[in-house]
């Protein structure tokens, strides 16, 4: 069993005031993938670092697998790491590199030949176990990283932004293999990035960061489809979540959203704010270009289009506001066109303007949605 558990976690490093990490609490199953993301400096690579044993909390504690380490080093915690700068020894072949671990550990020489074998085989560098790094491409010194750190077996793998120096190929390839062996091996895995890209498509589960707090936890597209706040709704998605002010006004049974002089379909939970003024959130995807005039929809001008391939990016104007409108790449809207927008009342949501925190369903108005603290 390698679970860790994260206790109250607080890290202000000396000399700075605010708290790197700011009291977390967090439960990593065993066997779960969870990716740590957020923006630069929120605390992710503290938050590693202390799992690591590579820095000290000034208040909490860490368990893996039942084991209070809080107080042990880094080598007496039994795991592996893979970290930005990849640091593989360059006078060292690629055998020797991937080995160095299990050299360390003093592993039976028999046994350290058939373990390289296996983790070279799996990522593909069996071809060049007898190269030394400086022979190989950027994505092939990663994976010697990769394999150096998987060989050993402990029961927790941390990642520090592993894939940040592969270009964007690469990087993708990489991400598809390594989701790949860590299933496979089933070890519990802590893994940073700033990426949220690859935070939805690696994990399990994703906490996203803030300021040193985890704003949200859950799996990749519970968080991605149910943000808890502006900031998790604008940090995950390419494009962000797109936000609106809006009135919302109820006319006999009708709740409607008012957005400077034209009105949209809400859901009737949002009844409760009526009066109001909240803010919507809508991802790209959910605003459809519709097929002209009709009461539920709104007029947008185009500003902006943009092919990507498999979609079409459109920047409109709404209201005086940008939203971003992702199409089928059969649409044919040019700039300076205007278009009809309808949205699914239940691809809304909704935020309070004041504090950016989601808002309930009619009844618990005004109260943010919970948060898994983990
Ligand atoms: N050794 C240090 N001394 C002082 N402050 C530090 C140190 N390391 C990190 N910090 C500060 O602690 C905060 C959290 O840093 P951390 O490196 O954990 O963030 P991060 O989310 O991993 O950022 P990035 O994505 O840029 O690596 C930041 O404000 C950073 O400036």
């Amino acid at each position: 069993m390698a679970e860790i558990v994260m206790t109250n976690l607080v890290k202000t490093y000396p000399g700075t005031k605010n708290r790197a990490t700011d009291d977390i609490s967090l439960h990593v199953d065993d066997g779960e993938f969870l990716v740590l993301v957020g923006p630069s400096g929120c605390g992710k690579t503290t938050l590693l670092r202390m799992i690591a044993g590579l820095e000290s909390p000034d208040v909490g504690s860490v368990h893996i697998g039942g084991r209070d380490v809080t107080d042990l080093p880094a080598r007496q915690r039994d795991l592996s790491m893979v970290f930005q700068s990849y640091a593989i020894f360059p006078h060292m072949r690629v055998r020797q590199n991937i080995a160095f671990g299990l050299t360390m550990r003093k592993t039976p020489k028999a046994e350290i030949e058939r373990r390289v074998a296996e983790a070279a085989e799996m990522l593909h560098l069996t071809d060049y176990l007898d190269r030394y790094p400086a022979q190989l491409s950027g994505g092939q010194r990663q994976r010697v990283a990769v394999a150096r750190a998987i060989v050993v077996d402990t029961g927790v793998l941390l990642m520090d932004e592993p894939l940040s120096n592969l270009d964007a190929l690469l990087r993708m390839q990489f991400r598809t293999e390594l989701k790949r062996i860590v299933a496979k091996l089933g070890t519990t895995t802590v893994y940073v990035t700033h990426d949220q890209a690859e935070a939805l498509s690696l994990g399990d589960r994703v906490a996203v960061m803030r300021d040193g707090r985890i704003a949200q936890i859950g799996p990749p597209l519970d968080v991605y489809d149910a943000p808890a706040d502006e900031f998790v709704g604008g940090f995950l998605g390419a494009p962000p979540m797109n936000f609106l002010p809006a009135h919302v006004d109820r006319t006999g049974d009708r709740v409607e959203l008012v957005l400077g002089d034209q009105r949209l379909p809400a859901p009737d939970t949002l009844g409760g704010h009526a009066g109001g003024t909240v803010t919507v959130g809508v991802r790209a995807e959910n605003v459809e270009v519709a097929d002209g005039e009709a009461p539920d929809r709104v007029a947008a001008r185009v500003e902006v289009v943009e092919p990507t391939g498999s979609a079409i990016l459109l920047t409109v104007d709404l209201a005086g506001r940008p939203v971003k409108v992702q199409t089928p790449p059969t649409q044919r809207v040019g700039a300076g066109d205007t278009v009809w927008l309808a949205v699914d009342p239940n691809r809304m949501h909704f935020y309070d303007p004041a504090t950016g925190a989601a808002l309930r369903p009619a009844g618990t108005a005004g109260v943010p949605a919970p948060r898994d603290a983990g």
